[in-house]
């Protein structure tokens, strides 16, 4: 039997906290294991000396010909002379970690070394005996059910390949804020026994590149990385709904030789100089993590390798590093370069955390499935007396469970509470809970909607009344209570950030106030905008107490500082659209560039605030999701991503002539009084290249600034979503404990099929989408995932609700006055009009590369868009989903739609948890519309 997965005790340094299961969150260092290969042949045939000695189980020293000096013994977690077999290296520097992928925590083991020094050699051995200890594993763990899923890639020439689908061509990476990097179109391979997986492996292997250097015949000349992420539940039987899901990722690196040694030209010089660029960025990560630096620039982005990768270094999984080297003299300084590689390693602390996903929805589908069979045995009737007795046992006991369970899931919320106390990100908090609410069926008939009366529309929303009444669960107020002090910590935590990152913009802003007129006022205007910022983002740390039931009162203060974040909002657009103005006041610095340079000129031009590139833009590109998030504090004079020296003084001296004021930082003050004098410099500096070197320091930081300010904006429109669903949910509560108990009694005892209620609230939900301008893409995906299934019932009322809501708030702002609502709903209404016209032009666009001539002229004929005229594709689009009470119209409509966006050949891959309101993008990003189109779906 495998052994529950370990890690040394001299690896852990804190477990912050525990949980019935084991530890939930695990910070240790990078466990790191050095192998010694024997000498192989080409260096035997050579005469080549053994150049190391393992002097214990952790050490390793250079055997120095000259004794008169001492020399530095290196400490690893392990060494492997070069007697050890595989199977030892896998036991003692790889099984733990890889083995905690079973038990829900990432884990990475990389092989690390020069060419021909044994890594896909170890690798291999480590693979294998990982396989046969996981279906070990699984076979020994019969209450559990796992699911295998393997994808497998290749990075060659900084060109990321799917190694099981190589015809793909080039992947691009994806930055999904919820997952990290993600791969676009890698395939998955759902694994059905270890058989199967090692055919997998061994396409892989087939697949990769291999080349010939001068060390190695059969050179690895790209770094593969084989991914099995692997997911368990507990058996049906059980009723538990908690699931582990972790990766594995075995990587195999290509050699991290210099080029000159293996006597590299032509095709193998290219692949050193890239594979060289994926290993130092690697390298420099590691050095800068083991620096303990990590609150400041990582540069994981400059490597497709290290990007993949990020989570392995200095993240949530747990890795191991093997270090693989020759024993020979000839490459002792490539050796020693490995040493010390594994020796800014091994300082490395990660934070992997156990990655459990649990289920509210299974759960409560679990239980209505229960209830609804109970019922309809009760009902039957060919139940005899005896047999009723034993089922109404039944049902008690099936009754006491539930309560077991939901209580156990409210102790988990308590957990999840304390646990909570410590700072996290916004996308750590919030979300499932608001699933939990929302997968709460509740009473929705009564929310009163703003269709005019009489209104031929108004007849079917309301004629909902009574249909859908079922049995209401109670709800938990403290729950809902919870939810929302949650969010507003994440409330708060954004404005705090929001602060800190504006403080950093204010300096960089304030120390170069010198331009161009226009320039100047620009950033004036940009100054007072940060400023009032500072006021709105200094959101006030309320006192949370009193009665835990109060909800109306929690959710009136709840309410009411929304206007805060909607401000907040606001000044990020504000801040946007400044930079904009002030990226367009400034000329380009040269005429030398190349024409897609000059493109991007038109576009965006110098930032002057970019003068001062380094120390402050990491702190401004900071945030709590991103990898370099940490609660550490920034090194004051921590300067990755500088522009080069020389650059650097020139631009400074630029900046002295400008008489830099005094809120320019130390850092930069520094700097500028070690440049060079301008006249000396424009003697014996290229200024066009440096010109074109500070152009490109410069767009760096345009784009961080941008990045930044959307991501902040991301964040506040999901957090402006999560809390419009909440109030959603607090009022349907308090409508429910205002009590209309009794007219819900009589429809509770109505049973209405699944059918029927499904055709109806599928209508309703058609008729809101056109009230609400909702986008045509929604409406489409929506219309054909959902078609009556009974487990479509969740989110069939979710998607109501929301839509209820959303009807609601935007009639009730057309009936206010225009004095009391300023520019306000107008626009709201007008953006939500605007962005589905957008769309249609969108779609329009496509009519000609996603239907042939033929289908074009058919559908022009069938949707009697006339055979001359202008625009006649937009005609055709505009005629779309506009009559949501003929279903055949909406029919076709969808049908359209869906061969316009192309999700009708990948239609089945399409995931339903998209429309969950977990906040979790699907995979398929194709298909996903993204925030932007929900705020504006929600944009009020
Ligand atoms: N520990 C070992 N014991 C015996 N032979 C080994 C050992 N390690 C490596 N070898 C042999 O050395 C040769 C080179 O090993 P391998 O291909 O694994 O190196 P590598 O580091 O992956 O090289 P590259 O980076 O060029 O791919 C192979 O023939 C392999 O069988």
């Amino acid at each position: 039997m495998v052994r529950t997965p370990a890690t040394p005790l001299s690896k852990i340094q804190r477990t912050p906290s525990t949980t019935p299961g084991g530890p939930r969150t695990r910070e240790e260092k990078i466990l790191v294991t050095v192998r010694v290969r024997p000498l192989n042949r080409r260096e035997q045939a050579m005469y080549d000396l053994i150049a190391w000695d393992c002097l214990d189980e952790h050490t390793i020293v250079f055997k120095n010909p000259n004794h008169d000096r001492p020399v530095n013994p290196y400490c690893f977690d392990k060494v492997f002379d070069p007697t050890c077999s595989t199977q030892r290296v896998y036991e003692e520097g790889a099984r733990d970690v890889a083995l905690s992928a079973l038990t829900g925590m990432n884990a990475t083991i990389f092989a690390y070394g020069q060419t021909s020094s044994g890594k896909t050699f170890t690798m291999r051995g480590i693979t294998e005996n990982a396989v046969n200890d996981i279906f070990v594993h699984i076979k020994n763990t019969p209450e559990r059910n796992f699911l295998l899923k393997f994808s497998a890639l290749e990075i060659y020439n900084e060109t990321v390949v799917d190694l099981l689908n190589s015809k793909t061509g080039s992947l691009r990476l994806l930055d999904d804020p919820e997952k990290g990097t993600t791969v676009e179109k890698l395939v998955e391979e759902i694994v059905k026994d270890s058989e199967h997986l090692r055919q997998l492996i061994g396409i892989c292997e087939a697949q990769r590149q291999v080349g010939e250097t001068a060390l190695n015949d059969k050179s690895s000349r790209s770094h593969q990385i084989i991914r099995l992420t692997i997911e368990s539940s507990l058996r049906e039987a059980t009723n538990c709904v908690k699931s582990f899901i972790a990766s594995l990722n075995l990587v195999d690196l290509a050699g991290s030789e210099r080029v000159s040694q293996t006597s590299a030209d032509g095709i193998r010089l290219k692949e050193g100089s890239h594979i060289n660029r994926s290993l130092l960025t690697l390298t420099t990560v590691i050095r800068k993590l083991s620096g303990g630096r990590r609150g400041g620039h990582i540069p994981y982005r400059d490597s497709k390798l290290t990007r993949i990768l990020q989570s392995s270094l200095g993240g949530n999984a747990r890795t191991a590093i093997i270090c693989t080297m020759s024993p020979a003299l000839s490459h002792v300084e490539q050796t020693r370069n490995t040493l010390s590689f594994a020796t800014s390693a091994k300082e490395v602390t990660n934070n992997a955390q156990v990655n459990m996903v649990v289920s509210d929805n299974r759960l409560l589908k679990h239980l209505q499935s229960e209830v609804a069979r109970l019922e309809a045995e009760l009902k039957s009737p060919e139940v005899s007396s005896t047999c009723l007795q034993s089922l109404l046992l039944e049902k008690d006991k099936k009754i006491q469970q539930m309560e077991k369970e939901i209580k156990e899931l409210r102790c988990q919320l308590e957990q999840e509470k304390k646990v909570y106390g410590e700072p996290k990100g916004i996308d750590e908090c919030g979300p499932s809970h608001v699933v939990r609410c929302l997968s709460f069926r509740g009473d929705d008939d009564r929310t009163p909607t703003k269709i005019p009366p009489g209104s031929k529309l108004r007849s079917v929303v309301v004629g909902r009344k009574g249909a859908l009444r079922r049995s209401i669960p109670s709800i938990d107020p403290s729950i809902i209570v919870h939810e929302i002090r949650k969010l507003e910590h994440c409330q708060r935590q954004l404005g705090e950030e929001a602060n800190r990152a504006l403080d950093v913009l204010h300096r960089e802003v304030a120390s170069h106030k010198l331009g161009s007129q226009e320039a100047s006022e620009t950033i004036a205007k940009m100054l007072s905008e940060i400023k009032d910022m500072h006021v709105l983002s200094s959101i006030p740390q309320e006192t949370i107490a009193g009665d835990k039931t109060n909800l109306m009162e929690e959710i009136l203060r709840f309410k009411s500082e929304g206007t805060a974040i909607e401000s907040l909002e606001k000044k990020l657009e504000n801040v946007q659209k400044s930079i904009d103005n002030l990226v367009s006041s400034y000329p380009s610095p040269n005429d030398e560039d190349t024409p897609e340079l000059k493109n991007q000129h038109k576009r965006k031009k110098v930032l002057p605030f970019a003068l001062n590139n380094g120390t402050n833009m990491h702190q401004i590109i900071r945030s709590p999701c991103s990898p370099m998030s940490s609660s550490r504090s920034v090194t004051k004079y921590e300067t990755e991503n500088r522009v080069p020296s020389k650059v650097t003084s020139a631009l400074d001296e630029r900046s002295r002539t400008r008489k830099i004021t005094p809120n320019c930082d130390e850092n930069c003050r520094n700097v500028s009084r070690d440049s060079t004098p301008l006249s000396q410099q424009s003697n014996s500096v290229n200024v066009k290249k440096m010109q074109r070197m500070f152009k490109t320091a410069a767009e760096e930081n345009i784009r961080s600034i941008r990045a930044y300010v959307t991501e902040l904006k991301e964040r506040v429109a999901k957090l402006q979503y999560q809390k419009q669903l909440l109030v959603c949910q607090v009022l349907d509560l308090e409508k429910n404990e205002n009590g209309t108990e009794a007219a819900m009694d009589t429809i509770e005892h109505t049973p209405v099929s699944w059918h029927t209620i499904f055709e109806d609230q599928r209508k309703q939900i058609i008729m809101l989408w056109h009230l609400c301008h909702v986008s045509l893409v929604h409406r489409t995906q929506f219309y054909l995932l959902f078609k009556g299934d009974p487990s479509d019932q969740i989110y069939m009322e979710v998607e109501w609700r929301r839509l209820t809501w959303l009807e609601q708030h935007l009639a009730e702002l057309g009936n206010a006055s225009p004095a009391l609502l300023g520019d306000e709903p107008a626009s709201s209404v007008y953006a939500s009009v605007k962005a589905l016209k957008q769309e249609r032009e969108y779609l329009a666009k496509r009519v000609s590369s996603k239907l042939t001539a033929e289908e074009r002229e058919m559908l022009y004929v069938k949707w009697e868009v006339p055979q001359v005229g202008k625009q006649r594709r937009l005609q055709l689009v505009n005629k779309l989903w506009t009559d949501p009470l003929n279903m055949k119209h909406i029919q076709d409509s969808a049908k359209i739609v869906a061969k316009l966006v192309g999700f009708c050949e990948s239609g089945e891959h399409v995931s339903k948890e998209m429309f969950q309101l977990n906040f979790v993008c699907p995979s398929d990003r194709k298909t996903w519309m993204g925030w932007n189109l929900i705020s504006n779906l929600l944009n009020l």
